[in-house]
């Protein structure tokens, strides 16, 4: 997959195809009823009030000319009620479709929210968060509006269309042929305008896209670009952005500009030509009643033709979004459980990689035959320059990403076979960041076990040490906390993250270890919360300190992907090679 930038266009890979659309049903099928129900009503609407000019025409046929008011009366009443049931029926019609609209905007969401958390870390290593932010949000509301009102629209302006039709004919024959006359170059301008209008929005969907993904980098950096007072060197980027943005929306809304004005122009020439005919049909065949009724509907006919028009419009406009929303929905899981996965047992905690390779771009190999066997309980630390695919090691075990060859087993059944959620749930991970999300203290720790008591939690604050400063914060446990952990301190968040790790007490552990320098007491409570942390099970530290590689039961050395020494503390330094070196030049 292409790496994207906040500036790229992230071109769609999966060109369009008509038929996704009827993919569209899957979200609306639940609320068929409902829009069964507004189709009714706007097909009993619209029936009502398509009576008016018939009833125009007995008024002036009829009950003028032989001065018939109990007549006009009754037509006068009938005009009224009709109006009045119409605008009460549409009413309901509004307020069914609005519910509709919201629920479908909710399942879509849902869907995409799923997607979204099914899919590899490379899915999201290869494009800014903003691109994939908009999709969920802004896209999806556009859809709806397609889904639910455009579908009744479109489904009444059928209706509507044809019982209009039915009419005009009733009226008169020929008058109706003359008013359909121009349609043929209305469906000439909206076939040959289609592919412009939809490489307009598709154009605009890419800037806007672009845009948010730079609103998006530019939130989550602005600390950074604060200290370096970077402010203007981002407007002047962010403009330039806003800018595109405006340009091609202007482009895309011209080219559906250019063709509302010809769906006017065709109609009002529509109706000229029937007056022109009618005039000239007078009284051979029309009468002025006729004349007056026609023209009562010829407009109306024009209404559900405009509908139309804006329904497909919104078809090509909306199809740009489409296409987003579907490509996501399709992307590859690549990481997911294989058919017949089965669910990892309780598990000791034995761990061996056998002759492992991994690349995470075809061509460029990170990983190169890494091959060890680690018992149960044992403490790995993972060292090594930076670049040398430590963290990729522990990615692999914990199926973040798959092996390209070799195997990996845990209690010696290979991960490929297990369902990828149990193995997360017996394999714990606490990144350099770890990110805390916003939310109380406790909240955060019992992340890591939804159905952990407050006592639970709070026990386990303590044995990592944590305890004694969040219990200092006037509101203690429930100090709420800005995503990412915003007025803590790295130490703190770090303890935090150990009780969040301890509380789902996994088998496994997986640690990277914070580079970030702490003060003498913080260090030592990371100390004792790590001790604490690692009692009993199997972990793989990417370790920094050097009291944690110490420790360790193992050490392996990792240099451009492969295992390069390894064994404890004492062995790797009577090598007197990498490990040597590294220990004497960094921790010296
Ligand atoms: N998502 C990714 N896509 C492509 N390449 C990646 C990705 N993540 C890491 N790499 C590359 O893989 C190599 C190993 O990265 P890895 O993160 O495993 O190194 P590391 O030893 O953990 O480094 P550090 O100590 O700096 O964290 C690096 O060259 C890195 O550029």
């Amino acid at each position: 997959m292409a790496r994207n930038k906040f500036d790229a266009d992230e071109e769609i890979e999966q060109k369009f195809n008509p038929h996704i659309v009827m993919r569209l049903a899957k979200w609306i099928k639940p609320y068929t009823k409902w829009m069964v129900l507004s189709c009714v009503i706007m097909l009993v609407s619209s029936a009502i009030s398509l009576t008016s000019p018939y009833l125009t025409r007995m008024a002036i046929d009829k009950a003028i000319p032989n001065a018939d008011y109990r007549m006009l009366v009754i037509i006068s009443a009938a005009l009224l009620l009709s109006t009045l049931v119409v605008r009460i029926l549409l009413a309901q019609k509004l307020r069914i479709m609005t519910r509709v609209a919201q629920k479908i905007i909710v399942n879509i969401r849902r869907d995409v929210f799923i997607k979204l958390q099914s899919l590899p870390f490379s899915y999201f290593d290869s494009r800014p968060h903003g691109k994939i932010l908009i999709r969920v949000v802004n896209y999806v509301n556009s859809l709806s509006d397609l889904l639910s009102n455009g579908i009744i629209q479109l489904i009444s302006d059928l209706f509507t269309l044809i019982v209009i039709i039915g009419f005009m004919i009733a009226i008169d024959v020929k008058l109706t042929l003359v008013c359909m006359a121009v349609l043929p170059i209305l469906f000439i301008i909206l076939i040959s305008m289609k592919k412009k209008q939809h490489e307009a929005w598709k154009q605009e969907s890419y800037k806007r896209s672009n845009l948010t993904a730079y609103l998006s980098e530019s939130l989550n950096g602005m600390k950074v670009t604060q200290s370096f007072a970077r402010e203007e060197v981002n407007q002047g980027i962010f403009n330039e952005l806003c800018n595109k943005c405006k340009t091609v929306w202007i482009r895309a809304v011209n080219i559906n500009n250019i063709i509302w004005p010809s769906v006017d122009i065709l109609s009002t020439l529509g109706v000229t030509l029937v007056y022109l005919a009618g005039i000239n049909w007078l009284g051979e065949t029309v009468t002025i009643g006729t004349l007056v009724a026609f023209a009562g509907y010829i407009w109306r006919f024009w209404q559900p033709i405009q509908n139309l028009g804006n329904f497909y419009n919104s078809m090509v406009t909306t199809g740009a979004y489409i296409e987003r929303i579907f490509e996501l929905l399709d992307e590859d899981d690549a990481i997911s459980d294989k058919p017949g996965a089965r669910e990892l047992p309780p598990i000791r905690g034995h761990v061996q990689f056998d002759h492992v390779d991994f690349s995470y771009e075809p061509g460029n190999p990170i990983l190169k035959d890494v091959d060890f066997t680690i018992t149960p309980g044992m403490t790995v630390a993972i060292v090594g320059p930076t670049g040398a695919g430590k963290t990729t090691i522990v990615n692999l075990l914990s199926r973040f990403y798959n092996a390209e060859k070799g195997k990996i087993l845990i209690d010696g059944i290979d991960i490929q076979e297990l369902m990828i959620k149990s193995i997360r749930k017996q394999v714990g991970v606490m990144l350099q960041d770890s990110f805390l999300f916003s939310g109380t203290i406790m909240e955060n720790i019992r992340y890591g076990r939804l159905d952990a008591t407050d006592e639970e939690c709070m026990a386990a604050a303590k044995a990592v040490q944590a305890h004694e400063f969040i219990s200092a914060f006037p509101e203690g446990y429930n100090k709420v906390l800005t995503a990412n952990g915003g007025g803590l301190s790295q130490g703190q968040k770090q303890l935090i993250s150990f009780a969040r790790v301890l509380l789902s007490d996994p088998r496994i552990l997986i640690l990277d270890e914070a580079t970030s320098s702490v003060d003498t007491h913080t260090e030592k409570a990371l100390q004792q919360g790590l001790g604490e942390l690692l009692k009993g099970r199997t972990s793989f530290i990417i370790a920094h300190r050097l009291s944690t590689i110490r420790n360790a039961d193992v050490i392996f050395f990792v240099d451009h992907g492969e295992i390069v020494e390894r064994g404890n503390h004492n062995e790797l330094l009577a090598l007197n090679g990498h490990y040597a070196k590294m220990v004497s030049g960094v921790f010296a």
